[in-house]
């Protein structure tokens, strides 16, 4: 199965850098192709100037979320048809930040996802167990019962990531990241499934050498161009 890269910048960076940054990505990527499908996700206010560097290269580009709406009265949001328009391809949904700061449940993500269809936009769902369901014993059925009420029909891809090993420099051993990779590919069989949570690009080969590991959601290491190509080259 083709792999999957994905950089999530988060709020981080101004015009400038972003434009910086998705200019040294094209540039890497004319030096040193690779064969994973790249993603970026800038925050919203520049995904244009990304979307003009990245015109004339095969990266991808993304939102960071979406609104679980169409349209209408919902100041401050932003719809799935939008970043459509903005020539985004993918939307990460569900991330475990909006999660808890947001108090976002897996109806409401199951929401975006389904606005994200609709859009022609390939939704991103994220999951993932805290420290204290990790140390319970709970991760398993936690991320199960995420699966199963976040994820709709259709063509998506599912991100686990801890949430105790986002930021962190934690990661879970292989067999930890194999266990709940192998539930959610016999939940979702053919939905590809990307691990994120401390990625760098010295263990970047070793979790994608894990069996149901499709590709990555990087978070810090996708803000070094450099770092975050390394990433891409060992995909
Ligand atoms: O949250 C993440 C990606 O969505 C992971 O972040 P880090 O790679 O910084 O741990």
């Amino acid at each position: 199965m083709n792999k999957w890269i994905v950089g999530n910048w988060k709020m981080n960076g101004m015009m400038s850098s972003c434009r910086d940054l998705a200019a040294g990505l094209v540039t890497l990527e004319q030096e040193k192709p690779v064969r994973a499908t790249v993603v970026v996700c800038p925050p919203y206010p520049y995904l244009g100037v990304v979307a003009l560097r990245l015109m004339d290269s095969s990266l991808h580009l993304g939102g960071q979320d979406c609104s679980a709406h169409e349209a209408g009265a919902f100041t401050g949001q932003v719809s799935a048809k939008m970043l459509k328009d903005l020539s985004c391809g993918y939307v990460i949904v569900g991330h475990s930040e909006r999660r808890a700061q947001l108090n976002e449940n897996n109806d409401l993500i199951r929401q975006k996802a389904q606005q994200s269809l609709a859009a022609s936009l390939t939704p991103i769902i994220c999951v993932g167990e805290n420290l204290e369901e990790r140390e319970t014993g709970k991760a398993i059925d936690v991320v199960l019962s995420q699966v199963q009420q976040a994820v709709p029909k259709g063509k998506c891809l599912i991100a686990y990531e801890p949430v105790w090993a986002i930021g962190t420099g934690k990661t879970p051993n292989a067999s930890q990241i194999g266990e709940i990779h192998q539930m959610i590919a016999r939940q979702n069989p053919g939905t590809p499934i990307l691990y994120g949570g401390s990625v760098k690009s010295s263990n970047a080969s070793e979790i994608l050498a894990i069996p149901h590991v499709h590709g990555l959601l990087v978070g810090g290491a996708s803000l070094d161009t450099a770092e975050f190509w390394k990433i891409a080259e060992a995909a």
